[in-house]
């Protein structure tokens, strides 16, 4: 009898995923669009800083801007004027004198160190300085954060929020980003109905297509949504096609395994090729992977669970090779587990968990309820994924084990 965890024809996780980000093609296409609307964006040109940040020295400081020398012999300085953000002071500060200044003026002519105005005593003109100071205290140099003609990002970085707030600081208005990829999607199953309808006897709701759409959406790319299509090949097929010609890549659910209705991967092999099929992992095994007329193919299996798992361990990287993006493998944690799990050599486990810091400061993980590939309730209660290595059996409570935290899966 064939074990269903070591059975022939599985291919490593790692292999798929190699597979996958040597396949895809980025878009080529590019177009330049404001900064603030390019979140999630993949920049397809290098941004060059143009100006030094900050552009000159200025004050981190409200107080005063003086001469360092000037405090040695202990003498009042006289008030020469005010420095504001925005509103420098146009003289020079003169030895003996000192210039009232806010946080993010620019530094006076002569004055070398500010003092923070909690150390200062004002009486009229006169300025008494307390404490010990140290020379150019308080002082952020021209270019000490980004110096002009500094690399700051190369092509294929994908625009987070922080990244975005560097570009602006160093006057960047506008980028040039590959255009937004369009993945077609649609699942597929007689016993599936749109949330909100009412169900029939032996019906479900289409869980699937609703979060993988709003997977894709969070992943900044484009979707053309095809539905819920039944149980039948003409249907699936005409689908495909039309997948095939309007889209860079299809996504479907369902389908791949091998009951009496799975037409999805069967349709795919007829049209088009199958690159691989079932993958040593848990849940996913059934995933499959294909072209049709050049359109990359993923079949994500029908269970909930397992659909979101292979988009999130398989499809992401490939959607990001083909936005013209990086991926970067997810570092992972060490937690110590805290409930033995079961688990037979031969998939790669990707068990639902959730992590917290234990007393004593280490990480401690419990799985998250029941671990089948239908229960939504753990999936969405998990704030990690137990990653059990394919050649491994069962994990005994108190074993270190590998943690990818969940929660902002996109950030880069
Ligand atoms: N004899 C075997 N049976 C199965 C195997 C196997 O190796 N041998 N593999 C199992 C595994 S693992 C998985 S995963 C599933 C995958 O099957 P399919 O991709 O063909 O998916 P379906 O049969 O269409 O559906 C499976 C399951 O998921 C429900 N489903 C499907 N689509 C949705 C959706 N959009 N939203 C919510 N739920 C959905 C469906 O009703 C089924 O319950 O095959 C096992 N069987
Ligand atoms: O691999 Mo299936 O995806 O275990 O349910």
């Amino acid at each position: 009898m064939t074990d269903c965890c070591t059975q022939p024809g599985l291919i490593p996780i790692e292999t798929a995923r190699a597979t996958l980000l040597r396949d895809m093609i980025p878009v080529e296409d590019t177009e330049t669009i404001p900064l603030a609307q390019a979140c999630g964006r993949v920049l397809a040109a290098p941004q060059i800083a143009g100006i030094n940040l900050p552009p000159c020295d200025n004050s981190a400081m409200d107080g005063y801007a003086l001469r360092f020398a000037d405090l040695e012999d202990g003498k009042p300085l006289r008030l020469a004027g005010s420095a504001f953000a925005g509103r420098p002071f146009s003289g020079e500060v003169a030895p003996g004198t000192c210039v009232r200044i806010m946080t993010g003026a620019a530094l006076p002519a002569g004055a070398d160190t500010v003092v923070m105005q909690e150390q200062v005593e004002r009486q009229g003109k006169s300025v008494f300085v307390h404490g010990t100071l140290r020379r150019g205290e308080h002082i952020r140099r021209r270019g000490e954060d980004v110096a002009e003609g500094d690399a700051l990002l190369d092509a294929g970085t994908r625009l987070s929020v922080a990244r975005i707030a560097l570009l602006a600081a160093v006057g960047i208005g506008v980028v040039t980003v590959h255009r937004r990829p369009v993945i077609a999607l649609f699942s597929t199953g007689d016993e599936l109905r749109p949330p909100g309808a009412t169900l029939g006897n032996g019906e479900i709701y289409d869980c699937n297509r609703t979060a993988l759409l709003a997977a894709l959406t969070q992943l900044g790319v484009d979707t053309l949504d095809l539905g819920i299509l039944p149980d039948d090949k003409a249907i699936i097929r005409e689908k495909l096609a039309r997948a095939a010609r309007d889209a860079d890549a299809i996504i479907t659910s369902g389908g791949v395994s091998v009951g009496d209705a799975d037409y999805t991967r069967e349709v795919l092999e007829e049209m088009g090729r199958v690159n691989f099929w079932k993958v040593a992992m848990k849940p996913g095994k059934p995933f499959a992977y294909g072209h049709l007329q050049g359109t990359p193919f993923f079949g994500l299996p029908g269970n909930p669970v397992s659909a979101l798992i292979t988009f999130q361990q398989l499809v992401v990287p490939a959607l990001t090779a083909m936005q013209g993006g990086t991926w970067c493998p997810p570092v992972p944690l060490r937690a110590k587990l805290g409930k033995a799990l079961k688990k037979k050599p031969g998939r790669t486990d990707f068990q639902r968990g959730i992590y917290r810091r234990d007393p004593a400061g280490g990480l401690s993980v419990e799985p998250a309820g029941n671990q089948g590939s239908h229960i939504l309730s753990g999936l969405a209660e998990a704030n990690c994924l137990i990653i059990l290595p394919r050649d491994s059996g069962n994990a005994d409570s108190g074993d270190s084990v590998a943690i990818e935290p969940l929660g902002v899966p996109l950030a880069p």
